[in-house]
């Protein structure tokens, strides 16, 4: 079984405009509203490959019934905490679609406090016993301290392989208590390592050291459309991206890769096919249109066609 944790769920907006101006009234050519966040994607996309899926989380009351529905038609287990009487946050994704870049405005969230986490670390604690896996990823909304991550992957550490998708602090201090895995995007990792990164080979020095010093066996760091690079103590592998032709939306790219990191890590694939999988579930994510998980036909599709090679 695959738990995800959503810390920090969202109705995610996203507005298309030609070009986008700032400082000046810009106009939508289309919008669409979708069921967000990111845990709750992770499940939907790790739903969808053929796994058994639970999702734990904080979810603001009035925004409650949308959520379940949603996981409940996917065939998703869940057990939320509710914040009284709040939405979850609504997410501004802006698409230019001249030239399909991503602008995004996140809001933080309701506040929870520190009652409220403790709930919530108890429901983590009982699940992850049964979780192949775990997934924590997202910011964590306000009124948790930075070490909110360290905290929970330390209780459940023995029980399941944790794959931790967070940035900033709170992945500063949860590499602290050793996850299993972590995807930083590339510019999440440059800010962990508090200096730019671009080559590959920077890529893997800087992993194998990370590796060593706090224990992790799998660093994955994305690069959108340069695809990514996965470093473990043995080896570093570069999967090269897909070309899309038609990119519907970045947005959730890089869920979709955890998610099929989490698939192949509970069937116990070894890590070149859990990279392939994982590859192909981004990319299949790219050419989503709505809220629900990617087409398990078009990954099959997809599949065969990731190319990876080992690197030094
Ligand atoms: N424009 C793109 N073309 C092809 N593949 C892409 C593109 N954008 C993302 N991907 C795929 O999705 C993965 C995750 O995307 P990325 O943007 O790095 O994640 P995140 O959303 O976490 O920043 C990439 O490693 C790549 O495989
Ligand atoms: O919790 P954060 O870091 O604000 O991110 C939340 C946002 O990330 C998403 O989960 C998409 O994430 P990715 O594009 O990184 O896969 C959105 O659905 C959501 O709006």
């Amino acid at each position: 079984m695959i738990l995800t944790v959503a810390m920090n769920p969202a109705i995610d907006k996203t507005l298309f405009v030609e070009e986008l101006k700032l400082g000046a009234t810009n106009r939508a050519v289309d919008v669409s509203r979708n069921i967000g966040g990111k845990g709750i994607n992770v499940a939907k996309n790790a739903r969808a490959l053929g796994a058994e899926v639970a999702v734990v989380g904080f979810i603001g009351e009035k925004s409650k019934h949308v959520f379940e529905d949603y996981l409940s038609s996917l065939g998703i287990k869940y057990d939320f905490v509710i914040i009284p009487n709040v939405n979850v946050r609504e997410n501004i994704k802006l698409i230019e679609t001249s030239t399909g870049q991503l602008t995004e405005i996140n809001e933080r969230g309701p506040d929870v406090d520190h009652q409220l986490f403790e709930v919530l670390k108890q429901k983590i604690s009982q699940y992850s016993k049964q979780a192949d896996v775990t997934v924590l990823s997202g910011s964590l909304p306000r009124g948790l301290s930075a070490s909110a991550y360290k905290e929970i992957i330390t209780e459940i550490r023995e029980n399941t392989r944790v794959i931790l998708d967070a940035s900033g602090e709170a992945l500063k201090q949860g590499i602290e208590a050793s996850p299993f895995m972590i995807k930083p995007n590339l510019q999440e990792f440059s800010q962990l390592l508090g200096r730019d990164l671009k080559e590959i080979d920077e890529i893997v020095a800087a992993a194998k050291k990370l590796i060593e010093e706090y224990g992790i066996s799998v660093i994955c760091v994305s690069m959108g459309a340069r695809g990514s690079v996965t470093i473990t103590p043995e080896a570093a592998y570069y999967a090269e991206p897909l070309y899309i032709e038609d990119v519907k939306t970045p947005v959730g790219a890089g869920d979709a890769l955890v998610a099929g990191f989490a698939y192949g890590f509970e069937k116990g694939l070894d890590i070149a096919d859990a990279i392939k999988i994982a590859t192909a579930t981004a990319s299949a994510s790219l050419m989503l249109e709505d809220t629900g998980p990617i087409d398990l036909e078009v990954f099959r599709t997809l599949l065969p066609r990731i190319k990876i090679t080992e690197v030094r």
